[in-house]
């Protein structure tokens, strides 16, 4: 039985990745941490989660909790994973870390931190959209040049970075199965007169509001047709179910930087 810790317990996935742990058999929660000053400190993390008590007081000690954890999961925010990473690397700990809006240096900050340990990192933890993945290299492969690509994604009104980890993971897919490259072609902002759209280019947009859960939707627009690969999540449960597979995936490797791709065996 492998002992879970969950950091941002108190947070939108938080609950829903403990009660996803407590659900999966080889898998226990074994600690709940949430950041300093947070309210809910000291209450039980299975209540919070709506899964019945499981005596569990919410910590903000991450060092101590690891003590008697096998891997963390972190859906929290790019700094915050970071200095988790530190706690998990001396502790010799592994991770499945869902937090996105990492920039490259703090991508490499986190493979350097980790180096001698085991993770998984995955802007999105779904069965459907890492299938979505593969769809899009195999489609954007077959229409080439011929269509212009557009990505369009909608989330909820809190959420923080933008455009989604999903849809620049997606961009990069497309970009890469057309050899182009995604820091060079992605356009995240048209407005006044900003002439003809380039061949090359990606577009990202993004919508924020109320409590959408995620929706992803990639164009090809060729000329008298169009394709649209889509994502709609309607929970959050699919993720955190996603976050559990890694952890068991994840338990017979000693070191190495995974994404889902390799939990799914999509590779
Ligand atoms: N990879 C995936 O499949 C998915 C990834 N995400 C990502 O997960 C992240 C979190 O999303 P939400 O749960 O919606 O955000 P949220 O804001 O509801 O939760 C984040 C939690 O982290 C806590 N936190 C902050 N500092 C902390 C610290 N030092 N130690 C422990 N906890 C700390 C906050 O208090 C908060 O409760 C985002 O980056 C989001 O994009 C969200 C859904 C799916
Ligand atoms: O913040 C969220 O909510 C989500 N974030 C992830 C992302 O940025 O891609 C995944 C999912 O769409 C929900």
């Amino acid at each position: 039985m492998l002992s879970i810790a969950v950091t941002g317990a108190a947070g939108r996935m938080g609950g829903r990745l403990i009660a996803a742990v407590q659900e999966s058999t080889g898998l226990r929660l074994g600690a709940a941490i949430e950041r300093p000053g947070h309210p809910a400190l000291g209450q039980d993390a299975g209540t919070l989660a709506g899964c019945g008590p499981l005596h569990i007081p919410l910590t903000d000690d991450l060092a101590a909790a690891l003590r008697h954890c096998d891997i963390l999961i972190d859906f929290t925010f790019p700094a915050v994973t970071l200095e988790n990473a530190r706690v998990c690397a001396a502790a010799g700990k592994k991770m499945v870390i869902g937090s996105t809006g990492f920039s490259p240096a703090q991508r490499d900050e986190l493979a350097t931190i980790m180096r001698d340990s085991a993770l998984v990192l995955a802007p999105n933890m779904s069965v459907g959209v890492n299938a979505c993945f593969k769809l899009l290299k195999e489609a954007a492969a077959i229409l080439g040049n011929g269509f212009d690509v557009e990505i369009v994604e909608l989330h909820h009104n809190k959420k923080k970075d933008a455009p989604s980890g999903t849809a620049v993971r997606m961009g990069e897919v497309v970009a890469e199965a057309l050899g182009r490259d995604y820091n060079q072609v992605a356009n995240y902002h048209r407005e006044g007169l900003c002439g003809e759209r380039s061949h090359e280019e990606i577009g990202m947009q993004t919508v924020r509001g109320g409590d959408i859960v995620g929706e992803h939707t990639v164009y090809f627009i060729g000329m008298g047709e169009r394709i649209e690969i889509s994502h709609r999540a309607m929970s959050r449960d699919m993720f955190a179910r996603g976050a559990a597979r890694a952890c068991l995936w994840l338990s017979d490797k000693e070191r190495g930087f995974y994404d889902m791709q390799d939990v799914l065996g999509l590779r």
